[in-house]
């Protein structure tokens, strides 16, 4: 849809000098300024983006918005220029608004999901909930755009310029409904502070990315912030507060005046999980809403998508619709892409699932909800990413060996680092009972070769991702279709 340029005043931006400057598009990246654009220069890991001013002044930007260090490194390189300078104490925050005002339109109902586990399918079980109920609904995270609009995405939360790019072309299509993850990137970035939410839940509070946050209390004050920050006072926070850290997120939501959904296993929730039994294609959730009972059938492997979709429930419900209605759609839901998959059945019967479980605790959680499906034997193939949280490796092995009978450490996205030393962290939590086999290939071939009547495997850490990243080249590798090849050459069958 053609946009048409707006002045900053109407991007809540003022200019240094008071001139109120039409701008005629908004980027954060020095390459892809045109003319008549507004320069976003934010402080970075590896530079400034002040850093590129001469680059956006030659392309024809018409203003920069950046901060206060941003302004000391723009002064002699604007000293002159015909650029109007707004400096903010948050650039980021000021981005994400102005994105939202500059494109305008996103879809009525939206909603977010934070936690470290869970987001993914949370988003999802809500947007198939929506579409169940006959809403155009979408959902946006990890494994793209899909639901009512399809596109792909580099990032679980767009950064604000494509999410509110996005969020304009998905309104303009039709679509009403749209449940978005919230990664801790995203919130520590701001980069959906413009978005308008009725409702936002938190799924969990374990490792990871400690990489990218300093501290443990760093990553949680992140996720926090979708309620402390984005949540308007009049939404609804959906927490899961079996996690102690969701009820402290409860807590706090409570005190800010918003209603809060709590869902878990504790009395106090208006959703609680009562039991559940499983078999081979699923389980039954006996649950208690509003202390109404209630009984669905999942077609879902693992006593976490209970969780799961509980949460996305209580999601649609804070929007608005009918709970008999909501809890009528469960039975239709299907498997996310890549979480918790019946990617291949062997000829004796012995299944193969693909997870993507990448953290120390959700290795114990996959391997653990998997147990009670399977009569035989779990074997499980794990193995952690490069460049990425190096504290986690050990102890994904560690739970590997701890929730499954057979253990294989393999690859997974070495990137740039040395594939050898990361399985050999991995294996130092794996004990020497594992077996290691570098090329993941084959760690499938060789997992699937393991398996007796009633066994099942779980290829972990990929999920839905379609490629294997080695260095900075990225080679086709799909869990789910090398289950079947695997399948395939050893019965005969696909
Ligand atoms: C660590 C991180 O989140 N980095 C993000 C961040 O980059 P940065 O600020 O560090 O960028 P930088 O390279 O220092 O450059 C500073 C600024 O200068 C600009 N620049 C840079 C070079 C140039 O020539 N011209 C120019 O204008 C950059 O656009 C940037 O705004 O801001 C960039 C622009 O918004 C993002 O693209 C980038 O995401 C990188 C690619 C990334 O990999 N992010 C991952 C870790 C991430 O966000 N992951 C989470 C989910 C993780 C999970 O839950 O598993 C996600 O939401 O996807
Ligand atoms: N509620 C949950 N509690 C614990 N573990 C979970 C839960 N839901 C999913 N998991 C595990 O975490 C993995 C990732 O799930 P999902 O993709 O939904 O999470 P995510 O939060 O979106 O992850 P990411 O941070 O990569 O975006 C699953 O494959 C599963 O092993
Ligand atoms: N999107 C997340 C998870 C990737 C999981 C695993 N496949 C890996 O490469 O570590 C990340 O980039 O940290
Ligand atoms: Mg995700």
């Amino acid at each position: 849809m053609p946009l048409t340029a707006k002045p900053l005043s109407a991007l809540g931006l003022t200019a240094r000098s008071g001139e109120d400057v039409s701008v005629s598009g908004v980027s954060v990246d020095s390459r892809l300024v045109k003319p008549g654009y507004l320069f976003a220069a934010l402080p970075g890991t590896k530079a400034h983006g002040a850093t590129f001013l001469e680059g956006v002044i030659e392309r024809g930007a018409v203003a920069v918005l950046t901060d206060r260090a941003g302004e000391e490194i723009a002064k002699p390189l604007l000293a002159g220029a015909p650029v109007a300078l707004v400096v903010v104490e948050d650039a980021r925050l000021a981005l994400a608004c102005a994105a939202a005002l500059f494109f305008g339109a996103q879809p009525a109902t939206m909603v977010a999901v934070t936690g470290t586990n869970g987001k993914t399918s949370v988003a999802s079980f809500t947007r198939m909930i929506w579409q169940a109920l006959g809403l155009e609904a979408a959902n946006i995270g990890t494994t793209g755009v899909e639901g009512a609009f399809t596109a792909p995405s580099s990032h679980t939360t767009p950064e604000p310029v494509t999410l509110h790019r996005l969020l304009a072309d998905m309104a303009a299509a039709g679509v009403t409904h749209a449940a978005m993850e919230a990664s801790s990137h995203g919130l520590a970035q701001r980069r959906l502070d413009g978005v308008m939410l009725r409702a936002a839940a938190f799924t969990n509070f374990t490792q990871d990315h400690l990489d990218y946050h300093e501290t443990f209390e760093e990553y949680f004050e992140a996720k926090a912030g979708l309620f402390s920050r984005v949540l308007p006072d009049d939404g609804t926070a959906v927490v899961n507060i079996d996690d102690p850290k969701g009820a402290e997120i409860a807590r706090e939501a409570v005190e800010r005046g918003q209603k809060v959904l709590r869902v878990g296993r504790a009395d106090a929730c208006e959703i609680q999980i009562q039991a559940q039994r499983f078999d081979a294609s699923g389980q039954d959730v006996r649950f208690l809403y509003m202390g109404g009972p209630q009984l669905v059938r999942l077609p879902l492997i693992g006593g976490f998508q209970a969780m799961n979709v509980l949460t996305a429930a209580a999601l649609v419900i804070a929007c608005g619709a009918e709970p008999a209605e909501v809890f009528e759609a469960l039975p239709k839901l299907s498997t996310v892409r890549g979480r918790m998959q019946l990617a291949a059945t062997r000829a004796n019967g012995a299944t193969v699932f693909v997870d993507y479980a990448h953290t120390p605790d959700a290795v114990e959680t996959a391997l653990k909800a998997l147990r009670p499906h399977v009569i035989g034997r779990l074997v499980a193939i794990v193995g952690a990413g490069g460049d990425r949280d190096r504290t986690k490796r050990p102890l994904m092995g560690a739970a590997a060996a701890a929730y499954a009978d057979m253990v294989i450490v393999t690859d997974d996205n070495p990137r740039t680092e040395d594939p050898a030393s990361i399985r050999a962290a991995v294996m130092e939590g794996a004990g020497a009972e594992a077996l290691e086999v570098g090329d993941r290939a084959e760690a499938i071939l060789r997992g699937v070769d393991a398996l007796g009547p009633g066994d099942a495997l779980l290829i972990m850490g990929k999920g839905h991702e379609r490629g294997q990243v080695i260095g900075t080249d990225v080679f086709p590798f799909d869990d789910v279709e090398q289950a079947s090849i695997a399948v395939a050459a050893l019965d005969g069958v696909i």
